[in-house]
């Protein structure tokens, strides 16, 4: 199972996380949000990451050219998006070149079936919790929910994952889950992530990966 670490911004901090090698780091250009790049993300630390560490673009309801631009100036390799964005504009982005995450929030009834007009328009879905935010609420749903889920499609599994789930994840076997999607629960404050518990949490999730002694 892959991992994915959200909400990073501080240079320190993605250097000592890049050394875990998460297999996703997650920047998030939503203003609204307390983990927002703001001035601080820098664009030439995300030039000399290695291939094997994705640079995912955080969006809630952004302008596709927005979202473009902001792509092309931060070198990043897929684009999650985390709002009420429709099938159309999963459509036109993927035909631009962008790799996709679509997340939904989930809620007791969620239907399932909600996500065949996004299925051929997007690399994979995010499950989050629907709360009073967009993202970064910090709490998870129920997940008996997700044995419903009888799409092809891989996902990212997120909202409030903290380190006290890694066992119960890794037991969640037959499920069609693709990476492990981590961020409040493991942070110092936000935006600031608490490396060792990252490290503790990713050598549960994924044993197999050599990670270098830290
Ligand atoms: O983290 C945020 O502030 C955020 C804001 C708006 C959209 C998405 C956001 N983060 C994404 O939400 C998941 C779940 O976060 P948490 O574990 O519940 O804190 C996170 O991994 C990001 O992908």
């Amino acid at each position: 199972m892959k991992l994915k670490v959200c909400g990073m911004r501080n240079s320190v901090n993605i250097q000592s996380l890049l050394k875990v090698q998460p297999d996703y780091m997650g920047f998030i250009f939503y203003e609204k949000s307390p983990r927002y790049i703001g001035e601080e993300l820098n664009i030439d630390l995300l030039k000399t990451f290695p291939r094997n560490v994705k640079k995912v673009g955080v969006f809630v309801n952004a302008h596709p050219d927005l979202i473009l631009k902001t792509v092309k100036k931060y070198t990043l390799d897929m684009v999650q998006l985390h709002g009420h964005e429709t099938p159309d504009v999963c459509r036109g982005l993927r035909s631009r070149g962008l790799t996709l995450i679509k997340a939904f929030s989930i809620e007791p009834g969620f239907n399932f079936s909600r996500l065949n007009n996004y299925k051929s328009h997007c690399d994979y879905f995010m499950f989050d919790t629907k709360g009073a935010t967009l993202g970064g609420t910090g709490q998870s749903f129920n997940w008996e929910i997700l044995k419903e889920y009888d799409n092809e499609k891989a996902f990212f599994l997120s909202g409030g994952v903290s380190p006290l789930h890694a066992e119960m994840i890794t037991e969640m076997k037959g499920l069609n889950i693709h990476a492990v999607d981590i961020n409040s629960k493991f942070e110092i404050s936000p935006g600031l992530k608490d490396i060792d518990k990252i490290n503790a949490f990713a050598r549960q999730l994924r044993p197999t990966v050599q990670i270098p002694q830290m």
